[in-house]
């Protein structure tokens, strides 16, 4: 008995030393991919690489993949261009993990190839000037509830945590853009009426569940999150093999619920409204058959990519106007100025000719930018230009945004915020692809202009009521949160607001 348990113990044992000694075999291997071709590399570490974003303490992954740019820039950047645009056909994906068992992950930030040419082709339609124009108005309408806030920090003195503040105004209109009404009379009946559980009205509900889940998805991951995203990121095909999920259990069900029970809902009693669903609606009851699934990762992927790029810019450019009163008298004045000849409205066409206003924007998003780098993988191999490099199918390429809008040889004394930069003039003469807020080619921001929209409706809707300082209670240096994809700081911007 004792001899059988000894020779089962060996056994475990020798499997335990075996797996251990090819894990190390194909990590040093792996390890070693760069130098064999060589290619200057950084020396990777074990057990994660070039990467430690994940674990608690690292390094977010646009400062790793700036340290990566400084270090080797000198291979040249023109590569960026051949990669976005030129050559786009041999990078169309973005390498995101997304699992069949879990259809919220098959959206169109992650779907491959073809999958992704044809949801791209459907959803471009929403954004035409002309939705572009009707969207305005109920961004308008969202900054009702902004200004109301606003009017009560300002008359309590009390300091603004100012992405919260921007988070709900930004849940609000893309909530809102999604699911409900863009005329006022049945904008009204849905906001905060929690018709199918929903209250999209963030400022009166602070908790309700499109912000609570808003806040969930970029920050807050228990164990079992962080331990699935690390799976998808590390091992993905396993992965996709025993069904892991990259997106939160809770948030998935809730887009799950809701999306269906406004589906539902409309189809029953024969609603229509002017919105992204029933865009979606319309196509999955055409000959293009969406499914279920795909409306509802659709939604949720809108949803996730609208409201926090969005309103992190906004915190970040009154972050930075407020410790430069020469530039906010600036904007102030011009605001002031283009209001005035519209009958003090803001209007479409108002923030359209608010050109100082766009260049602080810009700025900030170089500065700033939510998206610190952007990902391709190869999809077929790919010769890289004069060189005898080939990069092969599969690899993942990082484009170092972050590295590159802080790179002193495009943007002399980079850190300084001066909207000049994005003057007229200053453009015309910038190199191409040094400027990536929005990402380039066929794969470049869906939501450029609508990001960009509901970003200045809220700078005007503060600035040309208040001097906006910033508070001692925030602390300085802001840092960049390791544990979240987009650029987010560690920090909290609070402001004071004074009424002008
Ligand atoms: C300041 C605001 C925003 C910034 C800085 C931003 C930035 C980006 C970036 C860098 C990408 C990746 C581009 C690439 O890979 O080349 C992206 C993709 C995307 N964004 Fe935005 N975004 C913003 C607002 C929005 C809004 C408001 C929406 C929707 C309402 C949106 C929807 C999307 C979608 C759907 C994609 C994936 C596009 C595709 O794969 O075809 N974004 N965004």
């Amino acid at each position: 008995m004792s001899a059988l348990f000894q020779d089962y113990l060996s056994g475990i044992l020798l499997v335990v030393v075996t797996s251990l000694l090819v894990t190390w075999a194909y990590v040093r291997y792996s390890y070693g991919y760069w130098k064999r071709r060589n290619v200057p590399y950084l020396e990777p570490k074990f057990p994660f690489g070039n990467s430690n974003s994940l674990i608690p303490k690292g390094i977010a992954i646009g400062v790793i993949s700036k340290e990566f740019y400084n270090r080797f820039k000198s291979m040249g950047y023109e590569m960026i261009g051949d990669i976005m645009v030129k050559d786009f056909q041999s990078f169309t994906d973005r390498g995101i993990y997304q699992c069949e068992s879990d259809p919220i992950s098959v959206n169109i930030f992650a779907q491959p190839g073809a999958e992704w040419r044809a949801a791209r082709t459907k959803l471009t339609t929403v954004f035409t000037s002309a939705k572009m124009k009707a969207m305005f108005l109920l961004m308008l309408e969202c900054s009702e509830g902004l200004k109301e806030a606003l009017e009560k920090f300002a008359q309590e003195k009390t300091d603004v945590d100012m992405l919260e503040v921007a988070g709900c105004f930004t849940t609000d209109v893309i909530g809102l853009y999604i699911c409900f009404s863009l005329t006022k009379r049945l904008t009204k009946q849905f906001v905060g009426s929690c018709a199918f559980g929903i209250s999209c009205n963030s400022f009166k509900h602070p908790d309700a569940e499109f912000r609570r889940m808003g806040r969930k998805i970029f920050t807050e991951f228990n164990f079992m999150d962080r331990l699935n995203l690390f799976l998808s990121i590390y091992a993905p095909n396993f992965s996709q093999k025993i069904g892991v999920r990259n997106i939160q259990k809770d948030v998935s069900k809730f887009f799950f619920r809701t999306v269906k029970d406004t589906v539902d809902y409309r189809e029953k009693n024969n609603v229509q409204r002017n919105d992204l669903l029933q865009l979606l609606i319309d196509m999955k009851n055409s000959e293009v058959q969406m499914s279920m699934n795909e409306l509802t990762a659709q939604v949720f992927l809108f949803f996730a990519a609208g409201f926090e790029t969005s309103s992190s810019t906004t915190t970040l450019a009154l972050f930075e106007i407020s410790q430069r009163p020469e530039i906010q008298e600036k904007l102030r004045k011009e605001m002031r100025d283009v209001l005035s000849k519209h009958n003090g409205q803001i209007t479409y066409d108002a923030i359209a000719e608010m050109k100082y206003l766009a260049q602080a924007v810009d700025e900030t998003l170089r500065l700033w930018p939510p998206v610190s780098t952007i990902t391709r993988v190869c999809t077929q191999d790919y010769q890289l230009k004069d060189t005898d490099l080939t990069v092969e199918k599969g690899l993942f390429v990082l484009i170092p945004v972050l590295g590159l809008h802080h790179d002193p040889e495009y943007w002399p004394d980079p850190t300084r915020f001066d909207p000049d930069r994005f003057s007229d003039e200053n453009k015309e003469s910038r190199k191409p692809f040094t400027y990536l807020p929005f990402g380039e080619g066929p794969r470049n921001c869906i939501g450029l202009r609508f990001g960009l929209l509901q970003t200045k409706i809220a700078l005007v809707t503060v600035l040309s009521r208040y001097k906006v300082t910033l508070s001692p209670k925030t602390v300085l240096p802001l840092g960049a949160d390791p544990q979240t994809f987009v650029l987010q700081n560690l920090n909290r911007v609070y402001l004071n607001l004074e009424q002008v």
